[in-house]
């Protein structure tokens, strides 16, 4: 039976560090960091981050604001929206959630974001920063699970690492992390045109699931003993909840977990460790932009 890789406690401790870094950075006479979110309309993934994330910034010190806007704003407009708070000098971070209704391009909005206040670290110069080991701002997700890895002393030397999913937010920056000569993991990427998936998900030490459909990851496809970390965030039906649905991750969690020596919860796993790294490298955004070099 695994060992839970519990999501609440250790984006907790990494709350306590934020907070305690931006208690030091306060008392030196700076002004608290300041984070901007932008939200298009309801995506349900995306409400689920951004309802979380008000309260963990508040309880780190950190200034948070969720500017909304309906589903019918133009690019031009959210473009507009992107340049004002990247002149902003109060502005530390920008996050706009993604993704973005069908007539708006994420990459053009992504590209306008100023470089140093992605705390997304989903711009180009910070991905490609990232690949070759010199990293500005390492996107949330994948930044969140190295932690939640590290802080549970999880060897991670000469693990296979297979990922499902190749996403520029969770997949493709995750290959980029895990690849590093910190982590020295080996890995495999799969995908929606992967063929038997299967036979590669069974060869990992190291199962990652980024692909958004619920209970997709069964036991038969899992290594006795693998560390299995679940990123999915899916609405499943759920009558006996008020809400009519509850949040389902990618693996399926009961039969996974005989099989599994770790495993992450949804809720209660990777979700929180993206919240907790996002405020992170907000506290490095207000560092990099009082021109004081982060740690
Ligand atoms: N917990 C957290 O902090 C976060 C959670 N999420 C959640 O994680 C999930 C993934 O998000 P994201 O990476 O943005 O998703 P995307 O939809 O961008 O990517 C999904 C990936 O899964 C792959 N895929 C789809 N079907 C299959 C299949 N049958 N076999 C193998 N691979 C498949 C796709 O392949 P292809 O490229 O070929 O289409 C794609 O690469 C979502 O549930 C999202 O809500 C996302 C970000 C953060
Ligand atoms: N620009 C951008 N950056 C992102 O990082 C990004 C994004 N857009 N769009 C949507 C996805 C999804 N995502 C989540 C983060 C935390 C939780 C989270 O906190 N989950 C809690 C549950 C919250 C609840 O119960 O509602 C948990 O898993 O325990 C969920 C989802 C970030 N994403």
């Amino acid at each position: 039976m695994a060992q839970i890789l519990n999501g609440k406690e250790l984006a907790q401790s990494v709350r306590n560090d934020v907070a305690a870094e931006v208690q030091a950075w306060t008392d030196s006479g700076q002004r608290p960091p300041c984070l901007r979110v932008v939200l298009i309309g309801s995506n349900p993934a995306s409400e689920a981050y951004v309802r979380g994330k008000e309260k963990d910034a508040r309880e780190a010190g950190i200034d948070s604001e969720t500017l909304r806007f309906d589903d019918d704003i133009s690019e031009a407009d959210l473009l507009g929206v992107v340049d004002r708070l990247n002149t902003d000098p109060s502005v530390d971070g920008i996050l706009v959630q993604l993704p973005l209704p069908d007539h708006i391009d994420d990459r053009s909005v992504i590209d306008a974001i100023d470089p140093e206040k992605d705390v997304d670290g989903f711009h180009p110069e910070n991905l490609g920063r990232l690949l070759i080991g010199a990293p500005s701002f390492i996107p949330a997700t994948p930044f969140g699970i190295v932690e939640m890895l590290k802080r549970s002393k999880i060897e991670t030397e000469g693990m296979r690492a297979v990922i499902v999913g190749r996403s520029n937010i969770v997949g493709k920056p995750l290959a980029a992390l895990l690849m590093q000569r910190d982590i020295n993991a080996t890995v495999t990427v799969c995908h929606s045109r992967t063929r038997n998936l299967a036979a590669h998900t069974r060869e990992a030490d190291l199962l990652v699931a980024a692909v958004g459909r619920a209970n997709f990851i069964t036991a038969d496809m899992v290594k006795e003993g693998a560390v299995v970390v679940d990123v999915g965030i899916n609405r499943v039906d759920d009558e006996s909840r008020d809400k009519g649905y509850r949040l389902a991750g990618d693996i399926d969690f009961e039969g996974v977990r005989e099989k599994a020596s770790w495993i992450t919860p949804v809720p209660g796993g990777v979700g929180l460790m993206t919240r907790a790294m996002l405020l992170k490298n907000t506290m490095n955004a207000a560092r990099r932009h009082a021109d004081v070099v982060a740690p």
